[in-house]
């Protein structure tokens, strides 16, 4: 993503991947200690096993090393529930340039001795040295784990149908023409549709609705009291929300109620949301497109996958239910699908792990892993679409909204300079003017190190370039990388 571990000119490249041996494991206390080339997949296998599960989870799991995980200080998408890597890793062995091992693998909790040293080397990219060994906290593994995927709602009928007043909503008569209950009724991944709920009768359709004019194309129906087809949104007629901020409404219709949903699923669900996940229409257009996944839900402009870990199953879907009967209720969301069981799980996760994945077949692919406030996270999306017109040929928006973390990705059919100029340092500036980070998950590697003062102030810099010199005068531990040349 950033070039953080490609040489570049004249590196050295040194691999862990023979260091893959786990040190300790305490069963009580859940603190793993092992090497620093372990894949994280088995180390989660090898927790999991033990009642435990491992603080992060990536994508690349199956392929990416602990310690590469530790030097990048990798986020994912259990950050929401763990936090950082800055907060999880009780200790570290690294090794120094002039060949020192510095050992502080701790396994305590708590250790209020002087510097915490071992957080220079989280994040630090491999420029301070080389991680070793790593111990971390393992929290207990979750007992239910319950997946939500929903079509973030921006439609709603203005008549209140008595058939759907409670947890029926989503068999609203004016969802009765689209989704899930078209013919077939189940979708071809076998998904079944708010499988903890019975299925009601199905209710004649609302005479509210026009009825589309191909069927099957639900998403061309029009509401009487709307003025714009659901398929290109921006109707907010009868809006849950009432009126909205130009830029979250104008600017990008959907996304307010994308965040309201975060809000009212963080009051409802506590201390078991575990992840919340965003994605607009452009990213689910790629990942069918691309990879012939296929959506659960109908045609909206964003989509939200929700994901509880609890201790009680019974607890968490009851908690679960709450919460979705109150989001369907006001209106938040309109349709969606509700997973339990691993196959399930994974089939809704992959419409969210892999965009990244279905956006390298779409092209040339210029990126951006950004922090922003999340009220204004999409706007960048929206008023970049406008700026690059069809210089791009994609311009999408997902990420981890629960954690304020925007990946904007932008593709075209090859690498153009012009489309670069357009982008860049104006996404830069954008974010700075908006107090965001220019990189929040993904480091700095070579292509943002020259980035790095729109999120930091020369006196940090100055300081990061000082620890460098100390810790690494002849600049041997990953050159050319996170640092500028001159700060
Ligand atoms: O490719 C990206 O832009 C982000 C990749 C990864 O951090 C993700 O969350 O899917
Ligand atoms: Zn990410």
């Amino acid at each position: 993503m950033v070039g953080g571990s490609v040489p570049v000119f004249d590196e050295i490249i040194l691999s862990t991947a023979l260091m893959n041996q786990v040190i300790s494991f305490h069963s009580v206390s859940g603190t793993l200690v092992c090497q620093a080339g372990c894949i994280l997949e088995e180390l989660s296998q090898y927790v999991e096993a033990r009642g435990f599960v491992m603080p992060l989870d990536l994508g690349a799991k199956g392929s990416c090393h602990i310690g590469g995980n530790v030097a990048t200080n990798a986020g994912g998408l259990r950050f929401l529930r763990y936090g950082s890597l800055h907060g999880t890793v009780l200790g570290l062995e690294v090794v120094l340039a002039d060949g020192t091992v510095l050992n502080c693998l701790s396994a305590l909790r708590k250790d209020n001795t002087g510097y915490d040293l071992k957080q220079l080397f989280i994040g630090s990219e491999g420029t301070l040295g080389v991680i070793t060994a790593v111990s971390i906290q393992c929290p207990p593994k979750p007992r239910a784990v319950n997946v939500a995927f929903l079509e973030a709602a921006r439609l709603l009928c203005p008549q209140p149908c008595s058939p759907c007043s409670r947890s029926l909503h989503l068999l609203h008569p004016c969802r009765a023409l689209g989704g899930f209950f078209r013919s077939g009724s189940v979708h071809p991944c076998s998904l079944q549709l708010w499988s903890v709920w019975p299925r009601p009768p199905r209710p004649a359709p609302c005479p509210a609705m026009t009825p589309p004019p191909v069927p099957g194309r639900a998403e061309q129906a029009l509401c009487p009291l709307r003025t714009r087809s659901l398929a290109t949104a921006g109707c907010l007629h009868a809006s849950p929300l009432g009126p909205k901020t130009p830029s979250a409404a104008q600017g990008c219709p959907g996304f307010a109620e994308v965040l309201q949903t975060f809000s009212t699923c963080k009051g409802l669900l506590g201390e078991i949301l575990s992840a919340y996940e965003f994605m607009d229409a452009e990213c689910m257009w790629l990942v069918r497109h691309h990879l012939h996944l296929t959506s659960p839900v109908q045609e909206s402009p964003f989509y939200v996958l929700i994901e509880t870990s609890g201790s009680r199953a019974e607890h968490d879907a009851e908690k679960l239910n709450d919460f979705l009967e109150q989001a369907l209720r006001s209106g938040l969301v309109t349709d969606g699908t509700v997973a339990t069981d691993q196959m399930k799980l994974k089939a809704l996760w992959a419409l969210r792990e892999r965009i990244s994945e279905a956006l390298s077949w779409d092209g040339y692919v210029y990126k951006y892993d950004l922090s922003l406030p999340t009220d204004t996270l999409y706007d960048l999306v929206t008023d970049l679409r406008a700026r690059l017109g069809s210089q791009a040929k994609h311009v999408v928006g997902y990420g981890h909204l629960g954690d304020g973390n925007l990946h904007l990705n932008v593709t075209s059919e090859a690498f153009s300079r012009s489309l670069l100029d357009a982008l860049e340092p104006y996404v830069y500036e954008w974010t700075a003017g908006h107090r965001g980070s220019v990189s929040a998950e993904h480091g700095l590697g070579f292509k943002k190190k020259d980035a790095l003062h729109y999120s930091k102030p020369p006196a940090a810099l100055r300081l990061m370039q000082q620890l460098k010199a100390l810790l690494d005068p002849k600049g041997i531990l990953n050159p050319y990388k996170t640092l500028p040349a001159q700060a």
